[in-house]
């Protein structure tokens, strides 16, 4: 009786802080009472969670209805829908630089932003194509299958500080589908609508990032330079090296606010083991792994993130966007630790073969072990030491510096891509716009030299507009031929 009443006080505190109605209170209490005078389930909290269905679903929305009713898809929707799709949804939390789906990835699950900020990225994971913020929902293009390729990705979409978001399965919504056709017309209707708007959408900001770090490789915001690492004791730079190495005095947040239920290893096993630790890089999570963490493995239930206490960690992310705590920090240690995967990312060393180089594999991101003195065979740093004579600390030491001289050039040239790019990004347009008047100003003159009867002549003016053209690289001088062409009519 005392650990029914205890639950059904926690649950009463939990609706009074989410200012629960009183009438859905009363509801909710009464379904106890039924549940403990009919003896159905004698654990409360087990109870909370197999609460009927509609009832999860009409906490649910009242809890989360701030978040929902912002979202495009379920305004104006039938209120069983609603209901439907509320039921399946589930809380994911994402960390600072967590990747949560990848341009060309087939598409699985869509997502709606409940807190937090997001940005839409192009490929080279650099140019912003929009920033989410809560009520907004992305991932839907792809699990609807209208994208021109199909159910794979049109962006990349990362997470800036930590985002709390809700997944909803591509199979819990087309199960939802089927049984509301209507709603389905209108969620393509939408998505076809903003697929348009993407394709017309111009770049929210196309700019090399502050540090031009290489796409794919090393996304700054939660990740800690290779210099920047701490080593165990064990490996120490040898004398006369850099003090690359010095252990940071007061790491990034991004060491210790990790959810707990992430961590598979003790911090204590993580520290002696560097090179288990190295090698397991591919078992952990990391910003290139899609893998949300989930701090809720349940489809949203109204209680969901009453299981989150940390007071602080979300607060030192973002204070505006996140008034409720969702992830439990490490605690803090006076022992340097190792910092989680997630932190950084090592790539594979690779056998250096010049003549097979492509900067497609240099751009791999390490998915799996780091064996530290068979990685380094072929090295090409010029700090590479023989690797008879050279210890595996000294090694690893070469191997991160010689990385850290790939990354550079791989910079440089990421940088000098990015700008030929950018260069190029008129040159589909203007064409287009050039022949287009050109065909004006063709039809006008034909018009005018037929006194108003046009016949089919020769097309050889928009040719040679178009071909002027290709010497031309901004609009000015495109706008500009187009002109010299009508001057050249009259
Ligand atoms: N230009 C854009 N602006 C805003 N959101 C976008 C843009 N391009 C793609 N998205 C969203 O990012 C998602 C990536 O996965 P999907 O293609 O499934 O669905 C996509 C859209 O929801």
């Amino acid at each position: 009786m005392l650990r029914r009443s205890a639950k059904l006080d926690g649950v009463k505190t939990y609706m009074r802080l989410r200012r629960v109605p009183a009438h859905l209170q009363a509801k909710v209490i009464k379904w106890f009472d039924y549940l403990w005078l009919t003896q159905k389930c004698s654990d409360e909290e087990r109870a909370v969670s197999c609460l009927p269905d509609k009832l999860k679903a009409e906490m649910a929305i009242h809890v989360h209805l701030d978040t929902l009713k912002r979202v495009e898809i379920f305004q104006n929707t039938e209120a069983g829908f609603l209901c439907e799709l509320v039921l399946h949804l589930r809380p994911v939390l994402f960390s600072p630089g967590d990747y949560i789906c990848r341009k060309g990835e087939v598409g699985k699950e869509m997502y709606i932003v409940n807190r937090g900020r997001l940005q839409v990225v192009a490929d080279d994971g650099k140019t912003m194509l929009a920033t989410l913020k809560a009520g907004s929902y992305f991932g839907e293009i792809s699990i609807l299958n209208m994208g021109t390729a199909g159910n794979r990705r049109t962006a990349s979409v990362r997470s800036v500080g930590y985002s709390d978001l809700f997944v909803l399965s591509k199979k819990d919504m087309w199960d939802v589908l089927k049984e509301y056709p209507a709603a389905r017309v209108r969620l393509e209707a939408i998505a076809a609508k903003r697929l348009e708007k993407y394709k017309k959408a111009p770049l929210e900001k196309a700019a090399l990032g502050r540090s031009s770090s290489t796409p794919g490789l090393v996304e700054s915001t939660g990740r800690v330079p290779l210099e920047e690492m701490w080593l165990p004791p064990l490996l120490k730079p040898p004398r006369g090296s850099t003090p690359a190495f010095t252990p940071l005095a007061s790491p990034s947040p991004s060491y210790y606010y990790r959810p707990q239920t992430h961590r598979s290893q003790t911090l204590e096993s993580e520290r002696l083991t560097m090179e288990s630790a190295l090698s397991d890089t591919s078992s952990r999570h990391s910003p290139d792994d899609p893998t949300p963490i989930h701090h809720h493995h349940h489809p949203l239930h109204p209680l969901s993130t009453a299981t989150t206490t940390s007071a602080t960690s979300y607060d030192s992310v973002d204070k505006r966007t996140s008034p409720h705590p969702v992830v439990t920090p490490q605690p803090l240690s006076t022992t340097p630790l190792l910092p989680p995967t997630s932190a950084y990312t090592l790539p594979v060393p690779q056998t250096h073969d010049p003549t097979t180089h492509s900067p497609a594999s240099d751009l791999a991101v390490s998915t799996g072990p780091i064996v530290i003195p068979g990685g380094l065979a072929g090295s090409h740093s010029a700090g590479a030491l023989p690797r008879d004579s050279a210890s595996p600390q000294d090694m690893l030491l070469s191997e991160i510096r010689r990385l850290r001289e790939r990354l550079q050039s791989l910079e440089a040239e990421n940088a000098s891509m990015t700008l030929r790019l950018s260069q190029q990004q008129w040159q589909p347009s203007l064409p287009d716009l050039v022949q287009e008047e050109a065909a004006r100003w063709q039809h006008h003159a034909y018009w005018w030299q037929s006194g108003g009867t046009y016949t089919n002549r020769s097309t050889r003016p928009i040719q040679k507009v178009a071909s002027s053209y290709r010497i031309g690289k901004t609009k000015e001088e495109g706008l500009f031929l187009t002109t010299m062409y009508g001057a050249a009519i009259e």
